[in-house]
């Protein structure tokens, strides 16, 4: 977007690394506050301030707006957790070395906010996890395995509760976020409670009529050995169960674009998508959009892919919400923005927390099929809970 008058973006000048200080201060200051960063770094995104708020995307977007949608239509007892999106007061956006504002007065808004804090550390006191997660997926795979199961693949998670010994601040959390490469990285946060995300997954960016989605399913570890590290992506890419899991998605995904675009771009195979506890397949998808359709209608569309939730998508919902202990509240729902010429990014909000006062709670899941063995599933789902528990481990270190 450039800068003039009748352009959201009126102030531009080059950014400093004083900048980052006062406008990561400034998520704590704020009652309403959301960070997004791409997973190239190129693109950040600061919001500050409630001038409109939503419980859902909203079809007509007149500025720029952020926030998250629920995974589902399950009611959460937190009230973040049952979708939450707003207009800023105050948008910042870092691209290219150059720092944006909606507003003429941002230079004397952060000098108003100098102070500094330092940092806060907090403790993990105690970690309750589900007990008989494992007996759950064994009887899921179980279902599975039977012929006659009207279910091919659901996404089954669970959630770890954690006790620390003082309340996170967006701030802190942001700083630690940022240690995490090649993810995006994603805070909304309405007065006490905190959503974060660290996930690799994008579900949709729209720009100019281009649609860009990716199916990312298909889970195996890291290892700091290059040789095995290599080894364990190679039998992943070969991995028929994997290839099954992730071919769900690509196909669920394709068949919803082709109805909707003229031109659509599916490579034939996945390619590894590294992170740093784990690597996935990964198939990158774009397309040009046929119809004028806004963010939210292709948000609506998509989501929830069957990386998430599962195939044939009514019937794997319907059994997450029997079978998981609790409401996913944002985790694997999307998240991020959209701006009034329906450019927007959203990503699925997975490797994701939810802070309230000292209560944690940390989110993680695994597409399960026939054939899924229940330890190897509870292993991957260890795995993607570490990213969020060494963030929390970052804070408690100088
Ligand atoms: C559900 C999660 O991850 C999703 C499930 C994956 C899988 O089953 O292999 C891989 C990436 C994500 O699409 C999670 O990280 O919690």
């Amino acid at each position: 977007m450039k800068k003039s008058d009748n352009q959201f973006f009126k102030f531009e000048r080059e950014v400093t690394s004083q900048d980052y200080q006062v406008l990561n201060q400034m998520l704590d200051y704020f009652r309403v506050s959301a960070f997004f960063e791409n997973n190239t770094a190129t693109q950040i995104f600061y919001a500050f301030g409630l001038k409109n708020s939503w419980q859902t995307l909203p079809q007509k977007v007149n500025t720029m707006v952020f926030g998250a949608n629920a995974f589902d239509g399950q009611h959460s007892k937190e009230e973040l957790m049952n979708g939450f999106w707003f207009e800023p007061e105050i948008v910042v956006s870092i691209a290219n070395g150059r720092l944006q504002s909606n507003t003429v007065e941002l230079d004397s808004i952060l000098a108003n906010h100098q102070q500094t804090h330092d940092i806060k550390r907090v403790q993990i006191k105690k970690i309750i996890s589900e007990t008989d997660w494992i007996q759950r997926v064994d009887d899921l795979i179980k279902n599975l395995n039977d012929v006659k199961s009207p279910i091919d693949k659901v996404v089954f998670g669970r959630q770890e509760m954690i006790e620390l010994s003082n309340q996170n601040r967006a701030s802190c959390l942001l700083q630690a976020l940022r240690m995490q490469h090649n993810v995006y990285h994603v805070i909304l946060k309405r007065e006490n409670e905190i959503f974060v995300s660290a996930t690799p997954e994008r579900l949709v960016f729209v720009s100019q009529g281009e649609i860009q989605t990716a199916a990312v399913a298909g889970t195996t570890p890291r290892d700091r050995d290059p040789h095995r590290d290599r080894e364990l992506g190679n039998s992943l890419l070969h991995s028929l169960k994997n290839q099954r899991e992730h071919q769900f998605v690509v196909d669920s995904i394709k068949m919803k674009l082709e109805a909707i675009t003229t031109q659509l771009n599916v490579p034939s195979n996945p390619i590894l998508l590294q992170n740093k506890q784990v690597q996935h397949l990964y198939t990158p998808i774009s397309g040009t959009l046929s119809a004028n359709m806004s963010v939210k209608d292709l948000v609506d569309n998509l989501h929830p892919t069957p990386a998430l939730g599962g195939v044939p998508q009514k019937e794997a919902l319907q059994y997450i919400a029997q079978h998981e202990q609790q409401p996913r509240g944002l985790f694997a729902g999307p998240i991020g923005y959209v701006t009034a010429d329906n450019t927007g990014e959203l990503v699925v909000g997975i490797r994701s927390m939810y802070c309230e006062q000292t209560r944690a709670r940390l989110f993680a899941g695994a597409g399960i099929v026939a054939g899924s063995e229940a330890q190897q599933e509870y292993d991957e789902t260890a795995l993607k809970f570490k990213p969020m528990l060494q963030l929390l481990g970052e804070l408690t270190h100088d």
